[in-house]
């Protein structure tokens, strides 16, 4: 079994994964008369192959218990896929950089601090949604469309904070 201890999440580390999405470090410009700041582009949304389509979704999540025991690592090959916590719920996240094959050597695992929000880009591996402490809601902007656009992969981990 892969044991990881959560590293804090920032936009340098999760680079090679996809992009952290946080309005506090993020560049903005004035709208709405001034009384709008918009942090505009902050991820990079992907949406591959027939009939691709962009779908905003909210997830609703049960609290994962930790040590988080993960058997598998997921991939969306045809879509990125974003997480924006709705109410500064922090979450786990475990990442794999895209490929056919997973090194252990390669997986990260990181914890949020309420207020990022994560857009794992196409083909990039990663856990399944896992909020921590309490339910946990979500909106979740990925790909709709024909075709396969989730595939498995075995892999026993376990994450501490
Ligand atoms: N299945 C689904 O829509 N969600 C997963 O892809 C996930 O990453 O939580
Ligand atoms: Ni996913």
């Amino acid at each position: 079994m892969l044991e990881l201890k959560a590293e804090t999440l920032t936009a340098e580390a999760f680079a090679p994964f996809g992009d952290v999405i946080d309005a506090r470090t993020a560049d903005w410009f004035p709208i709405n008369a001034g009384r709008t700041r918009r942090h505009h582009d902050l991820a990079k949304v992907e949406t591959l192959g027939e009939g691709a389509r962009t779908l905003i979704s909210v997830f609703v999540s049960q609290p994962v218990e930790i040590p988080l025991e993960l058997d598998f690592l997921e991939r969306h090959p045809l879509g990125s896929q974003a997480f924006m916590p709705l109410h500064e719920e922090r979450f786990v996240v475990v990442v794999a950089p895209p490929g056919d094959e997973i090194d252990p050597a390669e997986v990260r695992a990181f914890v949020t601090d309420g207020r990022q929000g994560v857009n794992y880009r196409a083909g990039t591996w990663h856990a399944i949604q896992s909020v921590l402490e309490r339910e946990g809601e979500f909106l979740v902007v990925d790909r709709g469309g024909e075709g396969n656009n989730c595939d498995e992969y075995p892999l026993s981990i376990q994450v501490v904070l």
